[in-house]
């Protein structure tokens, strides 16, 4: 029985004598229309990682769709589903916390591949933290749904209030291409918080900011309301204070700027010169 509509999903949760669970963002996408909108953004023919796929909803539309999958999910209870659905597809399966293995055991010497999840929100940052690192195979492709709230931390700004290292990272590695609200009568259970669809395309020379990197933006950005000049005197040598400073004149900015005010590219030239 395929995922795609409230009886279904319930009918498949109730069978497997499940009760979705709110720590794991069990919110199953019950709504065939927008399984498809999801899955038909894929491009054609690349292989799929699927981040946490449930009860297969997506997956099922994905592997009809003449895609090999690899998902990772952690609920052993829908692992053995799916493992015994999906038995005869192209379709691997890694019971793992995405979050250490955001990419499942897909063999990340394959050049070209998608990534599609209905991302669950508590792993929302800490997926992307694993998967933008300079070690890793990007995904050419990514297809997500967010709650609006990590939706906005993942999109957002300069000058905007979710503007922060998610979204500088996220910008740096990729292009954002299109987004769309999903209803919350889309999932089972619904949820209390709006979602977004959107999709982003890797950029040709995708930046991945150093473990370093990151941890020094997390301190500008943990005081993110104090001029950045105060964070140079406390975390920088002289030498590359002044580097930065040069940086920023260059851009028309001053080191009375403050962290949300730099974009995405200038903190990349700062932090990794
Ligand atoms: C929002 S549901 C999406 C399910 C399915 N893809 C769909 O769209 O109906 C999130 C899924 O991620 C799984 N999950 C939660 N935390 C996870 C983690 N740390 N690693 C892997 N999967 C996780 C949940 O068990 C659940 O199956």
């Amino acid at each position: 029985m395929s995922a795609d509509s409230p009886s279904r999903v319930r009918a498949i949760l109730d069978e497997l004598e499940i009760r979705p669970e709110k720590r794991l963002g069990q919110n199953f996408l019950c709504d065939g229309n927008w399984i498809r909108k999801a899955v038909e953004s894929l491009p054609s023919e690349l292989p799929v990682v699927e981040v946490g796929p449930g009860i297969g909803a997506l997956t099922e539309a994905t592997l009809d769709r003449g895609h090999e999958v690899w998902a990772v999910e952690v609920d052993a209870r829908l692992c053995r589903y799916l493992s015994e659905k999906f038995s005869d597809r192209p379709f691997h399966l890694l019971e793992a916390d995405a979050v250490s293995q955001p990419l499942g055991d897909f063999p990340e010497t394959n050049s070209s591949f998608a990534l599609l999840s209905n991302l669950p929100f508590a792993i929302t940052s800490p997926w992307l933290d694993s998967l933008l690192k300079p070690e890793r195979s990007l995904p050419d492709f990514v297809a997500l749904i967010l709650q609006k709230e990590g939706m906005d931390r993942t999109m957002a700004r300069p000058g905007e209030k979710t503007y922060g290292p998610t979204a500088i990272r996220m910008t740096l590695a990729y292009e954002f291409q299109t987004s769309f609200n999903v209803p919350r009568s889309a999932f089972h259970p619904q949820p209390t918080i709006e979602s977004r669809f959107g999709t982003w395309v890797r950029q040709e020379c995708p930046r991945l900011l150093s473990g370093a990197a990151v941890t020094l933006l997390r301190q500008f950005f943990g005081q993110r309301r104090k001029m950045i000049r105060q964070g140079m005197k406390q975390w920088l040598e002289a030498e590359e204070a002044e580097r930065w400073t040069e940086a920023l004149t260059q851009n028309n900015l001053a080191p009375t700027a403050r962290a949300e005010e730099i974009p995405p590219k200038l903190w990349w030239k700062l932090l990794e010169g």
